[in-house]
């Protein structure tokens, strides 16, 4: 759902940022001194007009800039941040633009945009390194940009049960069949067998990170928190688990518990912030405009109290799936209607094959994830 700059309080001022990129090159501006934010680099971008459309906005903005008309390309919204600079207040839609390889050519030699204003191509890795200063509320769009095209999570213990050591027989085929380098969100689901413990949970992330440290990991909130604490004892494996842990995981009913539970007396509850990872970015998954809504809530009271943000969220199921047969998929269509209203960047999972992050890019999807086929053979 567009939101115009009349929707906001006036004094908050309503910008569209564009992340324009060719493959893994990125265009930053240099604000000058005189301007808000002065001498540090800058997406380009730039006020939303009253009543204008933020994607409107985007178009012309990156037009005036730079040049470029971006009419035709795929922009994929990112994200939707507020940010308080203390002089100002500035609320930022932004997208993420690939250009193609025409536009590239025509325009990436460029050492200056229309308004004089110098600009740079930096690599992906040195953009997030931090090696351009940005403007404070950038940061929350570095850490959106860190998720890769495609994740892929971990079969539940319950795959495994009829092997007389499941969770052996669930360490070594994720040992094996792990794509090389791969974002995974280690999911064990060993909560849903009786008589396996948390302790044991933790334990095969915490095998499995050792076993492959060439993964990056997103870990169930109470397996991440839990990691986290057990840092202190200078453990090999827990310091490795350390760099390796991207993000803990919040499932759709953690979140709901979270955002319902002050009235009903949860443990994790809005009251109860200390529930949540304070050091560790978010992935949530949602099902639903409530779920995403719920998302959106706590993604502004992390940026508030200046925690790590929630980086994105899951949204499923797109189409059917072997794995979860019973649920009744949400098609492209609904699925996009309802990734517009997140303020993170959405994650399609749900019967998507590795070939599908184009066609999902179309609906709004910043990346894809499943489970069976995105392992390796
Ligand atoms: N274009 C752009 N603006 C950003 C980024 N990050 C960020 O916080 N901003 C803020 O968003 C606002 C952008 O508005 P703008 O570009 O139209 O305004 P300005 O301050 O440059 O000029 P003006 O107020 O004289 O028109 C500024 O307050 C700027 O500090 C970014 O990456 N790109």
């Amino acid at each position: 759902m567009p939101i115009h700059s009349a929707q906001l309080p006036s004094s908050i001022v309503n910008v569209a940022v564009a992340v324009i990129h060719y493959q893994e090159q990125y265009l930053l501006g240099f604000r000058n001194t005189a301007q808000h934010q002065g001498n540090r680099y800058e997406f380009v971008g730039g006020k939303i007009d009253p009543d204008e459309a933020a994607i409107d906005a985007l178009i012309r903005e990156v037009g005036e800039e730079i040049g470029i008309n971006i009419s035709n390309n795929v922009a994929v919204k990112l994200g939707r941040l507020h940010h308080d600079y203390g002089d100002k207040q500035v609320c930022l839609q932004v997208y993420k633009v690939a250009l193609t390889g025409l536009q590239f050519e025509q325009h990436g030699h460029r050492q200056y945009g229309l308004e004089g204003q110098a600009l740079s191509w930096v690599s992906k890795s040195q953009l997030l390194a931090g090696d351009y200063p940005l403007p404070a509320a950038n940061q929350t769009i570095l850490a959106w940009l860190q998720l890769p095209e495609q994740l892929i999570i971990t079969y539940p213990l319950a795959h495994f049960i009829e092997n007389p050591n499941a969770s052996e027989a669930w360490l070594t085929y994720h040992q094996q069949h792990l794509p090389q380098g791969a974002w995974v969100y280690v999911r064990t689901k060993a909560n849903a067998i009786k008589a396996i413990s948390q302790q044991l949970e933790v334990q095969l992330a915490k095998q499995l990170m050792d076993f492959r440290p060439d993964i990056d990991c997103v870990l169930p909130n109470n397996i991440g928190q839990t990691l986290i604490a057990s840092k202190q004892d200078k453990h090999l494996s827990c310091y490795q688990a350390n760099q390796q842990l991207k993000a803990c995981h919040l499932t759709h009913t953690e979140l709901m518990d979270w955002f319902t539970g002050a009235t009903n007396g949860l443990e994790c509850s809005q009251k109860n912030p200390e529930c949540l990872s304070a050091d560790q970015p978010l992935l949530i998954s949602c099902h639903d405009a409530d779920s995403i809504h719920a998302a959106n809530q706590l993604a502004a009271a992390r940026l508030q109290q200046q925690q790590p943000p929630v980086i994105g969220i899951f949204l499923s199921p797109v189409l059917a799936t072997q794995t979860h047969p019973n649920d009744v998929p949400l098609g492209w269509d609904k699925w996009s209607s309802l990734a517009q209203i997140a303020d993170m960047p959405v994650i399609a999972l749900g019967g998507l094959s590795p070939m599908m992050v184009q066609q999902a890019t179309q609906y709004g999807a910043t990346s894809i994830a499943g489970i069976r086929q995105f392992m390796q053979s």
